[in-house]
Order: structure tokens, then C-alpha cells, then sequence
């Protein structure tokens, strides 16, 4: 009785359907263990595929899919300066989306510093600031002053008038204007700090930020686009 397939296990009940349920029943049984690791492996292949296996940091953070706050000390190290190879390669740090609408120096509007109510920046201050202007230096006139630079290459001297027209125009609506320089027919430079008094004001750095949103692919030479974190 013992013997053979599920099928030859004898009905104990006279009612045949019973026999079916019965018979499909161990056969079920029988199967289980097999479809068991059927769907354990389904479930393990979804779950390494599922994940992105992103690696920030050198930690394996799962789910984490990648942009981060800067660290302090990226921002005080003017870190986008000094990336590895191409140093003018854009690394754009992301915070949360809605950050740069809150609270992103873009937002904000250049001040009248006539009257005497704006000092100059102490530099710690300045390089505090300068970690929301990537791509801008903080460099040194000849009086030892702070100023503000960027410097573009540009594909011909036309983009390079046309790069200094959209300049132009913020500074115009600012009524905060930058040294501009076209040299070596590609080589542009814009150069901010407030004159009225004589060094860096949060003013310089909302320009900065302003001409740092600027859509300017058009006028620059396709590079390639590299990440880093
Ligand atoms: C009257 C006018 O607003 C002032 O002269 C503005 C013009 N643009 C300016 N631009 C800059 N970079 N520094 C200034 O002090 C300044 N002053």
C-alpha cells in the first residue's frame, strides 16, 4: 500500500472527490520542498537585483543612490579647487532639492553698499561662502585685497562676447557689476569683490551664485561629465 506514486495511496473514504482533494494534496506536498527553493532563489535574485549596489565613501550604503551634503571640511578646503585632473571639471555637489530655493545665495538680492552699512568679509568668512560657489577662487589683488574669480574657456571670441552679455545683464539687475577680460580669444575671467569697500561682501557671492545658474553649454567646449561621489 505504501509502495509507487501519490497516486496509489488507497481512498479510505468512499466519496471519490475527496480522494482527488486527497491525492492533489500530497502531491502538493511532494512538490513543496522543490518549489520552496524555486522561490527562494526567484526571491534572492530579485533582492541582489533589486538593490542598487552603490558605493559612496567606500561604505556599501543599500538604497543610498548617491548625491550627499558637502563636509565641513570639503567646504573649507575649497574642495571643488582641487579635484583631481581636470580642474575645471564641474563637480556639483547636491543638496536636497528644495535647499537652493530655501535658502541659496541665487535667491538672494545684491544690497546697496554705499552708505557705509557693508564690511568687507573676513577671509574665513569668504571661504565659507566661496563652498556655495563652486567653480569661483578666492584670490588676492595687488593691495592684498580678496576678490572673487572664475575663469571660463569658451569655444571662439564671439561666445566669450556673449558670455560677457548674460554676465552683464544680472550684474545690470544687481547694480553689482565684476571686472570681465577676454584674452587669448577663448580665456574669460570675471573678477568680483565690492569696490565701495574695498573687499568681499555677501553681495560678491550672490553674483557668483547668480552667474553660476546661468545656462552656458552652449558657449563652453563639451566636457566630459565625471562624478565623484
Ligand atoms: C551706484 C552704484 O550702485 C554703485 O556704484 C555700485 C555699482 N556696482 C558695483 N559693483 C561692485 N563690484 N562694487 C561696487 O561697489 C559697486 N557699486
Amino acid at each position: 500500500m505504501l509502495a509507487g506514486s501519490v497516486g496509489d495511496f488507497p481512498c479510505v473514504q468512499p466519496h471519490s472527490s475527496h480522494c482527488a482533494l486527497r491525492a492533489s494534496a500530497l502531491r502538493c506536498l511532494a512538490l513543496a520542498p522543490a518549489l520552496c527553493v524555486r522561490r527562494a532563489a526567484i526571491r534572492n535574485e530579485r533582492r541582489l537585483y533589486s538593490r542598487p549596489n552603490v558605493r559612496v565613501h567606500g561604505l556599501e550604503h543599500e538604497g543610498d543612490i548617491g548625491a550627499r551634503d558637502p563636509f565641513e571640511a570639503e567646504l573649507t578646503s575649497n574642495f571643488g579647487d582641487k579635484v583631481l585632473g581636470n580642474s575645471d571639471t564641474y563637480h556639483i555637489i547636491r543638496g536636497p532639492p528644495r535647499l537652493k530655493e530655501l535658502v541659496g545665495l541665487a535667491t538672494k538680492r545684491c544690497v546697496p553698499c554705499e552708505n557705509g552699512n557693508a564690511t568687507a568679509l573676513s577671509e574665513p568668512e569668504a571661504n565659507k561662502l566661496r563652498g556655495q560657489t563652486p567653480g569661483w577662487r578666492i584670490i588676492h589683488d595687488e593691495g592684498g585685497n580678496l576678490v572673487l574669480q572664475h575663469e571660463w574657456k569658451v569655444n571662439n571670441f564671439t561666445a566669450g562676447l556673449q558670455l560677457f552679455a548674460r554676465i552683464g545683464a544680472i550684474a545690470e539687475v544687481e547694480g553689482h557689476h565684476p571686472d570681465l577680460s577676454l584674452e587669448n580669444w577663448n580665456q574669460v575671467s570675471a573678477k568680483l569683490m565690492t569696490h565701495s569697500v574695498g573687499g568681499l561682501t555677501e553681495n560678491d557671492f550672490i553674483l557668483a551664485a547668480k552667474i553660476n545658474a546661468l545656462e552656458l553649454s552652449d558657449l563652453l567646449p563639451k566636457k566630459k561629465q565625471r562624478f565623484w561621489a
